[in-house]
Order: structure tokens, then sequence, then C-alpha cells
């Protein structure tokens, strides 16, 4: 790891830490929605050192392979290794996977289940894949209309380019928190940041979906 990304991670811990203080200031229970990936490895180790009232935040994913709880490529088993350490494992963690076989059939459970916590989120930490995608939003998704158009807080999608069925939250659903940022590392995801901010087809490059939440961008190369 990079000292510049070390640092990245160590300034979004900081943006967030204070985000939730602040919010948490003003109501008795805030939310925060993290994406998977390998990016985030060590914002999640620099926020779980942060002495934050940990009991009363409750952490979510902004998506999550259709895969069980161990496996490598889930995205809670990375939250659970990296955030919910120390005092941190105080947080209500709120998984996007069910028992279910697929994540057609387990949508409906688990989007009652993420009714519960508390809406609006306080910050999405939003991901970018190399093709543009964030949280299961990809260009190639099947389900790409209605992730993006949809009403309800989460969207099951099936995704040509990638090996596992997936749960996402809808754009509308992350679009309702109050902060939104993206952290991304390398000159490549550089690039298609730039692509996306030069151009408005969402379809193609899904991340343009929140260019105007507004978006605070941490980068490093
Ligand atoms: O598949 C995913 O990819 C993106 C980006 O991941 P990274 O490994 O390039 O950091 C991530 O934001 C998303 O949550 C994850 O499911």
């Amino acid at each position: 790891m990079s000292q510049a990304r070390q640092q990245l991670a160590v300034q979004l811990a900081e943006a967030v830490a204070e985000a939730l203080r602040s919010d948490l200031d003003a109501q008795q229970r805030v939310l925060l929605v993290v994406s998977g990936g390998s990016t985030p490895v060590p914002f999640f180790q620099a926020l779980a050192a942060y002495d934050l009232p940990w009991s009363r935040i409750d952490v979510t994913l902004a998506d999550e392979r259709w895969v069980a709880d161990d496996s490598p490529d889930s995205n809670a088993r990375l939250v659970r290794e990296h955030l919910l350490q120390g005092p941190a494992a105080a947080a209500n963690f709120v998984a996007l996977t069910s028992a279910a076989g697929t994540p057609e059939q387990g949508v409906a459970d688990v989007s009652e289940r993420v009714e519960s916590l508390a809406w609006p989120a306080s910050v999405v930490i939003l991901g970018m894949g190399g093709d543009g995608h964030t949280a299961s939003l990809f260009p190639d998704s099947r389900e790409l209309d209605l992730a993006l158009s949809s009403d309800e807080p989460l969207v099951a999608v099936r995704t040509p380019s990638q090996p596992q069925p997936r749960i996402t939250f809808s754009a509308g659903r992350l679009h309702q928190a109050r902060r939104h940022m993206l952290h991304i590392n390398g000159d490549d995801k550089r690039s298609v940041l730039a692509a996306a901010l030069g151009g408005d087809d969402v379809r193609a490059l899904p991340i343009r979906a929140f260019l105007a939440c507004p978006l605070a961008i941490y980068w490093a190369p």
C-alpha cells in the first residue's frame, strides 16, 4: 500500500467520523453505507480506530455479491474483518444477503430488514470499477434501468461481466443520503472519472448518476 493511498484512507476516515459525530449530535442513530471491493480496506481500518459511539451507528453496504458470508468475495466479510473491530464491533451491521438461493428470492426480505435502519444515511461511500460501475450499477446489467429508476431500496442484479448475481441499493435510495463520497485509487480510475465528468450517458458510465449529488472525490495515485 503506497503512502499516498494510506493517507487518503486516513483523510476519508476523518471526514466520515466528523460527519457521523455531527449527525449523532442531532439524532439518536445514524447510518453509514460503505462499499466493498479492494479499495476500502485501509479506510475501514482507519475508521475503526475512531472513538465514536459505535452502538448508535448502523452500517450497511451499497451492494453485495449473493455469496456465503464467509466467501472471499463477500463484501460483508470484508466489513466484518476490517471495520467491525475493536470499539467499532459495537456497530449494528446489516448485511444484504439471506438464506434464499438467489437475490431475486431474497430481495424482499432483505429490503424489509434494511428499512429498519436510520435513513437517510449520513454518508454513502461509493467505490468505482474500471467500467464506471458503482455499487452494483454495472453498464451491462440487465436491471440497470430498474436500479437507476426504482423507488424500492434494493434491486437484484444479473450482470454478464460478473461471476455472481448481486444485490444493490437503488440509485434513488443512495441519492437520499446527506453526503456522498467517492473513494478511488490509481490513474486508470482517474481516467474513467474524467470520462464520466466529460459526458452524460449514465447507462454507459453509471458513476455519472452520482456526480451531481454533490460527490466529494477522494483519489490517490
Ligand atoms: O464489485 C465491486 O466493485 C466496486 C469497486 O471495487 P474495487 O475492488 O475496484 O475497489 C465496489 O465499489 C463495489 O462495492 C463492489 O461490489
